[in-house]
């Protein structure tokens, strides 16, 4: 079911409400964490009707309490005197030209909604150290810390580890806020999710990220997201990603993939040569050679590298190299 932004001044089509119709029940205020009563808290219309509407609303809380600690100008300070960030998106082509692979992006994921806990031995900079010297292209580190376990602090620990790969913050992004947090802890890409953001956020928070030197991998899920996103006023510093998870059921097909590559919008974005990953559910070379003969030169891929005992030696594996 489709419905209607309720994000103020939009009128595009998102599949996400951004809030509980009738207002959030956690607020923050100072130190002090409250909850309000909506009008009927139990009625369906004031329930998150899946996880990432969940997630999302999560997050509205979770960044006001961000902002008590640190007002946004000193954020915005702190992602301007960053060391420069690195090109994402040059680093995946650079090393799907070497490779003849679609560049991976190896995504460090300690657990997840759909499956728990991941990965128990979870060390955010010996994975991040193992995926680079597997061929990692680039990585992308989850930092929610409700549903993933994740932080911004590991994007920061293995930025200082002195791992090379350009990071992708893997970050539910709903406002500026979380972007220059994102290039402030080191990240040099973010992630944007299509069925969260109306037209207007979205080029606001891309026009945001190039302010700080940030790319963008814009996700989409469907074939109308992705002819929402290809209408957008500028895609310069963008990549494109399809989500083969389903997030109402979790299921995860790579036909997705398939489908919206073979759709006119999928040929629209091999004709701009726009660079696509295939996300979520790629677990053997035969998975790689599906998500790049529909015309990917990239992959993501959280699970299967980081439920492995050898991160490095999955990778190799993935990739045959
Ligand atoms: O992974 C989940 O369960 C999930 C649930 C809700 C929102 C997002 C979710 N995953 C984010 C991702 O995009 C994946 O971590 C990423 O594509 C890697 O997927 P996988 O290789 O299947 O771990």
């Amino acid at each position: 079911m489709r419905v209607s932004a309720t994000a103020a001044g939009t009128s595009e089509e998102v599949t996400i409400r951004r809030r509980p119709p009738h207002g959030i029940e956690a607020q923050a205020c100072g130190p002090v964490d409250f909850k309000v009563a909506l009008q009927d808290d139990r009625a369906e219309e004031n329930q998150p009707r899946n996880i990432l509407e969940e997630i999302v609303w999560h997050k509205a809380a979770e960044i006001d309490r961000w902002r008590d600690r640190q007002p946004l100008g000193l954020v915005l300070t702190k992602a301007k005197l960053a060391p420069a960030a690195r090109d994402f998106i040059g680093a995946i082509k650079a090393a799907s030209e070497r490779t003849g692979k679609p560049g991976l992006i190896a995504e460090v994921k300690k657990a997840s909604p759909s499956k728990g806990v991941i990965q128990p031995n979870f060390d955010a900079v010996k994975i991040a150290q193992a995926y680079e010297a597997g061929g990692a292209a680039c990585l992308s580190v989850l930092t929610d810390s409700k549903f993933f376990q994740g932080s911004f602090e590991n994007l920061t620990l293995i930025r200082q580890a002195g791992v090379q790969c350009p990071l992708l913050c893997k970050e539910f992004i709903v406002e500026a806020y979380q972007v220059f947090k994102a290039r402030a802890s080191g990240a040099d890409a973010i992630l944007l999710i299509a069925a969260v953001l109306p037209n207007s956020d979205m080029n606001y928070l891309i026009k945001a990220a190039a302010s700080v030197g940030l790319q963008c991998l814009i996700e989409v899920h469907t074939v109308a997201e992705l002819e929402r996103m290809l209408a957008l006023n500028s895609l310069e510093g963008c990549m494109l990603g399809i989500n083969n998870r389903d997030l109402q059921t979790f299921k995860v097909d790579l036909a997705n993939t398939q489908e919206i590559m073979e759709s006119a919008a999928g040929r629209e974005v091999t004709a701009r040569g726009i660079v696509m990953a295939g996300e979520s559910g790629i677990f053997t070379p035969a998975d790689v050679a599906v998500v790049q003969s529909a015309g990917c030169g990239a992959i993501l891929v959280g699970e299967s590298l980081v439920k492995q005992g050898d991160p490095e030696a999955a990778v190799k594996a993935l990739l045959e190299l």
